[in-house]
């Protein structure tokens, strides 16, 4: 069964308090690389307007506020209070960013606002795919792009094996030791009905996007997609 909006924004609530450790653990630090790698593609340059969307605890929102230097500004939104208050406690460039409580669906942002804008592992949870990009792409000034990571069907068979092996055998499992099966459980049923790159790539052009390439990092397992508005 596919979750409810609130069901969705409940699982990030819940799995709040250790999401940024799970993450260092399941990924063995990888996921770190693979978020540098994001803000390289976003392009984010000193004194842009940045936009971080389902920023969760903030690890692209801070990597975004390293770059833009002090006269630039990082606005994370998010609709998971929990996830909010642990990037709002973090350190780091705080006094750059703001955090937005929000719905990545109904952006409270005017037409043409942002520089640049990244998207890590958010895509894949929210409700309506075409809606979110649709938004991603009014909010975007013209000729800004944005980097969109998340997880990624790999296409080579011995890689799919192995993700589907990993998230049955360890994350799964380290999730029901610590009281949150369900919702690690979730993630697979999510990945299995997300777009691959091709389609991502075809939906960001339905959006209005003029550029749109996918590209397969970690062996396929995890991808970036990245989108222009010109
Ligand atoms: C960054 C990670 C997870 C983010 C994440 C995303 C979600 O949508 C969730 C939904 C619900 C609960 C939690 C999450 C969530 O934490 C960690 C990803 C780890 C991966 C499962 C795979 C890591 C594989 C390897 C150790 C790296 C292999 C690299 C190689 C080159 C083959
Ligand atoms: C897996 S977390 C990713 C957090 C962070 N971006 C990262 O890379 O670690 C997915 C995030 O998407 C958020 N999210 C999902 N649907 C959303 C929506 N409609 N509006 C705002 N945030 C949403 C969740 O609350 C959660 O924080």
């Amino acid at each position: 069964m596919v979750p409810s909006a609130s069901e969705i924004q409940q699982i990030f609530n819940r799995i709040a308090p250790v999401y940024d450790q799970f993450n260092d653990w399941l990924s063995l630090g990888q996921h770190r690389i693979w978020k540098r790698m994001t803000i390289a593609w976003s392009e984010v340059s000193p004194g842009d307007i940045c936009l971080d969307l389902c920023c969760g605890s903030g690890d692209l929102t801070l990597l975004l506020a390293e770059e833009v230097g002090k006269t630039g500004q990082v606005f994370g939104v998010d609709f998971s209070v929990e996830l909010l208050n642990q990037a709002r406690q973090r350190p780091g460039k705080q006094e750059v960013i703001t955090w937005v409580e929000g719905d990545a669906l109904d952006l409270p942002f005017p037409d043409e606002y942002f520089d640049c804008a990244t998207i890590g592992y958010g895509l894949r949870n929210v409700k309506d795919i075409p809606r979110c990009l649709s938004e991603l792409h009014r909010v975007l000034k013209p000729g800004a792009k944005a980097a969109i990571l998340d997880f990624h069907r790999p296409s080579n068979a011995i890689a799919r094996e192995f993700q589907h092996w990993y998230l049955d055998h360890i994350v799964v499992p380290l999730a029901k030791a610590n009281g949150l099966y369900n919702e690690y459980a979730y993630i697979f049923p999510s990945l299995d009905r997300f777009p691959i790159g091709k389609e991502q790539v075809e939906l960001a052009r339905a959006a209005g996007f003029a550029a749109a390439t996918h590209y397969p990092i970690a062996q396929g397992i995890m991808g970036v997609l990245v989108v222009n508005k010109v």
